[in-house]
C-alpha cells in the first residue's frame, strides 16, 4: 500500500510502525511504501516536473527520512524516483524563490543578508545530511536523469545502484553555483579519483552509467526499472534480515573511519561494541550460523 505522507511530525513517524493504512490522503511530493517487512521505499514523487525539489519538498524529504531513522520497524531504505527521470535537480523555477527573496530584498542590510543566506543553505544541506545521519542503510536507486541536487543525494547515501539509461551532471556551474549541499563535500571520499571528480563538476558534463560504475560512483547497472526496482528491493531485504545491531554499528563505524584516523576509528569501534557486543544479537547469530538456521532479532 502506497503512504503519501503530508508534513507527518518526526515522533508521529519516529513512535508509529508505518504500516498499511493511509496517514493523509492529501498530495505528497515524497511517497512512503513498506516494500518488505522492514524494508521502506522513499519515493520522490513530482514527476510532472522531473522530481526537481522545491524548499517544500526538502522540508518534506527530511522528515520522512529523520522518521524512518527512529521507527523500530525500519532496516533499510531504498530512495527512487517517480516517473520520468529520478531528479533533475533543484526546481530553477519555485527553489530558490525564498534565498532570490533574501538577495533582493533591499531594505536589508549586506551581513544581515548573507547570514540568511547562510542559514538557508544550512537548512538545505541538513535535509540530505539525514540520509548519511540516518543509522539504517540507504540504496539510491537512480533511473535516467540525477542531476544537482540529484547527485547531492545519492552520494549522501550508502549504495547507489543505477539503470543502464541513467544520466548523471554535477550540474551546479552551469547554474552559476559551486555545488553547496553536499556532492563537492562526499563525491572525493565516494569515488577515490580526484582527477576524474574535478573533471565532472568543474565542466558540468553527462556522464553515463557506464562511466559512473567505472569510477565507483554506483556498484550496480541494471537493464531497466523493473530490475532496479527487484534489485534494491533484494539487496534491502538481505540487509533488514541481518542483525540490527551490527547492520547500524556497521554504518556508524563506516562513517566514523571515513572521516577520521585508523587509531581514532579503532578507538571508536571498540567503545562502540563495549555496549554492543552485549547485545543478544550476537548469540542468537552464532548459534544459527552453527545450526545452520536463520537467526531473527528483536526490533531497535
Ligand atoms: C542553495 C540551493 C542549492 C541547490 C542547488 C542545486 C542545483 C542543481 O540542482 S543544478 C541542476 C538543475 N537542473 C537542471 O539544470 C536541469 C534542467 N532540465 C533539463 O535540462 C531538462 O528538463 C532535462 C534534460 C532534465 C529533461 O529534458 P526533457 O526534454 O526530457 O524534459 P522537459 O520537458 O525539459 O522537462 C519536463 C518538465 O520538467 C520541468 N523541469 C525539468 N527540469 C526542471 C528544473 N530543474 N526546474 C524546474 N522545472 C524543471 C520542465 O520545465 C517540464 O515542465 P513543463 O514545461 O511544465 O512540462
Amino acid at each position: 500500500m502506497l503512504r503519501r505522507l503530508a508534513s507527518p511530525s518526526i515522533s508521529s513517524i519516529g513512535k508509529r510502525a508505518l504500516s498499511t493504512t493511509p496517514i493523509s490522503k492529501s498530495s505528497s511530493e515524497i511517497t512512503v511504501k513498506e516494500q518488505r517487512p522492514y524494508v521502506y521505499n522513499v519515493k520522490l514523487n513530482r514527476p510532472a516536473k522531473l522530481n526537481t525539489f522545491t524548499m517544500e519538498m526538502w522540508r518534506e524529504f527530511k522528515k520522512v527520512i529523520d522518521g524512518l531513522a527512529e521507527d523500530p520497524k525500519c532496516r533499510s531504505i531504498i530512495v527512487s524516483g517517480e516517473g520520468k527521470s529520478f531528479c533533475a535537480g533543484i526546481d530553477l523555477a519555485a527553489g530558490l524563490s525564498d534565498i532570490i527573496r533574501v538577495i533582493q530584498d533591499d531594505s536589508m542590510e549586506i551581513g544581515r543578508k548573507g547570514r540568511a543566506v547562510r542559514r538557508f543553505i544550512g537548512e538545505i544541506q541538513d535535509c540530505f545530511t539525514a540520509l548519511e545521519k540516518c543509522p539504517k542503510p540507504i540504496i539510491a536507486a537512480v533511473h535516467s536523469h540525477c542531476l544537482g541536487a540529484g547527485i547531492d543525494l545519492i552520494t549522501a547515501c550508502d549504495i547507489r545502484i543505477a539503470t543502464q539509461d541513467a544520466n548523471f551532471s554535477i550540474r551546479e556551474v552551469d547554474i552559476g553555483l559551486a555545488a553547496d549541499i553536499g556532492t563537492l563535500n562526499r563525491i572525493q571520499k565516494v569515488v577515490g579519483n580526484d582527477s576524474w571528480t574535478r573533471e565532472v563538476a568543474l565542466t558540468a558534463r553527462d556522464f553515463g552509467a557506464d562511466e559512473a560504475h567505472r569510477y565507483g560512483l554506483i556498484s550496480r547497472i541494471v537493464d531497466d526499472r523493473h530490475s532496479l526496482n527487484e534489485k534494491s528491493i533484494e539487496l534491502a531485504a538481505r540487509i533488514a534480515e541481518k542483525s540490527p545491531i551490527a547492520v547500524q554499528g556497521t554504518k556508524e563505524t563506516l562513517n566514523y573511519a571515513r572521516d577520521h584516523s585508523t587509531d581514532d576509528s579503532l578507538n571508536f569501534i571498540r567503545t562502540w561494541n563495549m555496549s554492543q557486543l552485549l547485545s543478544t544479537d550476537l548469540m542468537n547469530s552464532t548459534m544459527a550460523a552453527m545450526n545452520k538456521k536463520k537467526a531473527t532479532y528483536e526490533d531497535v
